[in-house]
């Protein structure tokens, strides 16, 4: 299946959700990247510019990408949904006219992407809604340390030359909080969760697989429309080491870097393994549960078929690869993750892009299991819930290849009713697991968006 392009300016409404009629030749992209101010180091610095609730986002410690507008949407289905957005996004970047005076990863050309986690060979796929979705903003800026820019994309050139003063003309929506937020049981209700877990246990304890990552979902009824900014500033300031995302209107903040291919050098953060961290922790508590985590044999072995899984989809695109021989521990606010950074030298002569191995890389054990397929299988047959792309990639790609993609996890999707919002968590299970816990750690897990949405204080 291919995947369609929808120029700009914007296609009759339906059209970009999914239609797969021919779409008409698009224009060439107009592109020109120019340095702006340097904006200030502050963890929101970027996503306080985003004009409208249609934001684009790739952020961590202020540092990042953020986006507005739509200048292209390529939406791809089903399994191909990964090739085909590369084939087509290589084509819009045959055809564009590109001035990129600063030069750094993340100027000139860049594509926003999320991904579903299952390709559409699933039941309770219809075949309409795209699995995977491209978008070129009109206007990007990005802040890497000192050096700030700007980029308009244009499919006529019809914008302003990008620059501090164009920037500073922006004129942007108040952004409006999503006041009182209800939370209510998703397709399996929280009770009932832990059993869907024992099934996973007793296939495991069968010898049918090793791992399976078995998620959940949570409802949440806002009492204004979400705007996603306002969940975005909270992600940016509260989670500030992980990398706070929105494509599409699937927003978050994942500690889980699938895969940064920048200049020939490859980097994957691997987690897998988790310990609740109480709010009021003190630090030598926190410090006695990172202890107990790292010496956790359920924890490490869930860790190890993560970073294999990893290492072994990685290997064919590298010449050279570092695993650590032992996880560290990750400190968030709200959990602590073993967690491993796999970093791997590309071997020039496969030309893959950062899209590319972020394929090859899902779903990795941290999201699906091992083995894969008969995880996957799994997860289709007891989960009962529809992940879309939770747990799939999203991230950025430039035009070189290079580029950032995470694991869309602590995440979650705005609906079409805007005060409607799904909240995902899924935790990995083995033989040794316990299905209580487990609904404790998801419950951790869901943290950060129930308090980015104001519905935790
Ligand atoms: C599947 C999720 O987390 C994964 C990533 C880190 C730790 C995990 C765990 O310990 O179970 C999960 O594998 C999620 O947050 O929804």
């Amino acid at each position: 299946m291919s995947a369609t392009p929808h120029p700009a300016p914007v296609p009759p409404s339906g059209a970009s959700t999914g239609s797969r009629a021919p779409a008409p030749e698009p224009q060439p992209l107009v592109v020109r990247t120019t340095r702006i101010d340097p904006l200030p180091a502050d963890l929101t610095a970027l996503v306080d510019l985003l004009p409208d609730t249609r934001p684009l986002t790739w952020v961590r410690r202020g540092d990042g990408l953020v986006g507005w507008g739509e200048a292209l949407r390529l939406d791809s289905f089903g399994p191909g949904r990964f090739a085909d957005a590369e084939a087509a996004w290589r084509a819009t970047l045959d055809r564009a006219v590109v001035r990129d005076e600063v030069r750094l990863p993340g100027t000139g050309p860049v594509a926003f992407g999320t991904f579903a986690f299952d390709d559409g060979a699933g039941d309770h796929f219809d075949g309409a809604r795209p699995e995977g979705s491209l978008i070129v903003p009109r206007v990007v800026v990005g802040r890497r340390g000192d050096v700030s820019w700007m980029t308009t994309v244009s499919p006529a050139d019809q914008l302003d030359a990008p620059g501090s003063e164009a920037l500073a003309r922006t004129v942007r929506e108040t952004v409006t909080s999503p006041g009182r937020v209800r939370f209510a049981d998703g397709a399996v209700a929280a009770r009932d969760w832990p059993a869907v877990v024992a099934e996973g246990v007793e296939r495991i304890q069968a010898g049918e697989l090793d791992k399976v990552v078995l998620a959940r979902e949570v409802l949440a009824t806002t009492e204004r429309p979400v705007d996603p900014r306002w969940v975005l500033a909270r992600l940016a300031a509260g989670y500030a080491s992980c990398w706070t995302f929105s494509v599409a209107g699937m927003v978050g903040a994942t500690p889980e870097l699938l895969v940064r291919s920048e200049k020939g050098l490859v980097t994957s953060r691997v987690l897998a393994g988790t310990i609740r961290r109480e709010p009021g922790m003190s630090d030598d508590d926190a410090l006695l549960h990172a202890a107990q985590l790292a010496r956790s044999s359920k924890d490490l072995e869930e860790h190890e078929y993560a970073v294999r899984s990893v290492a072994r989809a990685l290997e064919p695109f590298c010449s050279s690869m570092n695993v650590p021989d032992a996880p560290f521990v990750l400190h968030l606010p709200n959990v602590m993750h073993l967690a491993s950074d796999v970093t791997a030298v590309l071997d020039p002569a496969t030309h893959a892009s950062s899209l590319t191995l972020a394929a090859a890389l899902h779903p990795s054990a941290a999201v699906c299991g091992t083995p894969t397929t008969a995880a996957r299988d799994l997860i289709r047959e007891i989960e009962g819930i529809d992940r879309s792309r939770y747990a799939g990639p999203v991230g950025w790609v430039g035009a070189d290849g290079d580029g950032e993609w995470g694991i869309a996890l602590r995440s979650a999707e705005l609906g079409e009713d805007p005060r409607h919002v799904r909240l995902f968590a899924g935790c990995g299970i083995v033989a040794a697991s316990d299905p209580q816990a487990e609904l404790a750690e998801s419950e951790a897990k869901l943290v950060p968006m129930s308090w980015a949405l104001g519905g935790l204080s």
